[in-house]
């Protein structure tokens, strides 16, 4: 069935998000891959969120990585503010509880993180070779073991989000080689993130994260175990619980794919309210596009009946524009 054909008869009134075992990933045989594939195809035309398992990255990397990540916040708040992102022009280090705001109608996000993306574990003071013109890393001087500890976490996903290009490559009945050009020289951006609890405070102005689409173009998080924060808005207008699952990652299609594909993979609208009584933990990794790479439709998603949705711009001036809509950055 053609590409345009399944989006016609797209299911989005879903209640639950699909669980795809991608441990046939880097399978030797094509129709292996296919089949993962026309799996992951339905789930990007209905949802716009899966979860997967089996994605390889082992336990004691996510492990280490959350411990860090829980005596980085713990620190004090001046500590954490020497290392603000609103100080730099890279938007790189910490940000502070309220300071960002991913839903316009909302009152600021409830949440606080720390963001960066990949360097060379070694030597320390080196910058990453990219041509995102982000720049340099905010460390936390405090902490040696916590710069580590994240890039380890880091490099390990960006391993499962490389292995997923060529299989939504496939899942568009592209070559698989398809992305390669368009995405070998981004640089993924990863957040750290703890939502204090909002003890079954529900308020739609001031929650953990407003309601939002990402902007690259796939996601892949970490959410802590036995908290329900996440939902994800169907098309009924109805927000599903996307509940943390032992043992997998969530992948939600970005804003950068609906372009590519001209809407027909969904770039889903979700949003987290920590409604728990303790503090939540999430660690979302953004892959992107090249900072250059145009987001034009990629063959088969256009026709008479289904006419260019969105302007051709490039991903760099896509981010940029959403930065400042954010961040006031
Ligand atoms: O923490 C979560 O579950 C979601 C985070 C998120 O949507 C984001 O950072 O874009
Ligand atoms: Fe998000």
């Amino acid at each position: 069935m053609s590409l345009i054909h399944s989006a016609e008869i797209a299911q989005t009134s879903f209640h639950t998000i699909p669980i795809i075992d991608i441990s046939h990933i880097t399978s030797n045989d094509l129709s292996v891959r296919r089949a993962l594939a026309m799996e992951i195809r339905d789930a990007c035309i209905n949802v716009g969120f899966f979860y997967v398992a089996n994605h390889g990255v082992p336990d004691t990397i996510i492990e280490d990585f959350l411990t860090r990540s829980k005596e980085f916040f713990a620190l004090p708040i001046e500590s954490k503010l020497k290392i603000g992102n609103k100080s730099t022009s890279s938007m790189m280090g910490y940000s502070a509880l309220l300071s960002g705001n991913n839903d316009p109608n909302g009152g600021g996000d409830l949440q606080e993180g720390f963001e960066f993306i990949g360097e060379p574990l070694d030597p320390l003071d080196q910058c990453p070779e990219t041509n995102h013109s982000i720049g340099c890393n905010n460390w936390p001087s405090e902490l040696p073991k916590f710069r580590e500890a994240a890039l380890r976490y880091y490099f390990a996903v960006v391993n499962v989000g490389k292995l997923l290009f060529p299989i939504f490559a496939l899942a568009l009945d592209l070559e698989e080689e398809f992305f390669d050009e368009k995405t070998n020289n981004a640089a993924a951006l990863m957040r750290t993130l703890r939502y204090p609890p909002q003890e079954g405070r529900t308020s739609d102005s001031v929650i953990g994260i407003g309601a939002h689409s990402d902007w690259e173009c796939f996601t892949i998080l970490w959410q802590e175990p036995s908290i329900q924060a996440l939902q994800v808005l169907n098309s009924e207008e109805k927000w599903i619980n996307a509940p943390p699952v032992p043992g997998t990652f969530v992948i939600n299609l970005g804003d950068q794919f609906a372009r590519w594909t001209n809407g027909i993979f969904k770039s889903t609208v979700h949003r987290a309210i920590n409604a728990s009584s303790v503090c939540r933990y999430s660690i979302p990794l953004f892959m992107g596009a090249n900072w250059d790479a145009r987001l034009d439709p990629v063959p088969g998603c256009v026709s008479p009946a289904r006419p260019l949705q969105y302007e051709i711009i490039t991903a760099g001036e896509y981010v940029k524009a959403k930065l400042v809509e954010t961040y006031n950055h």
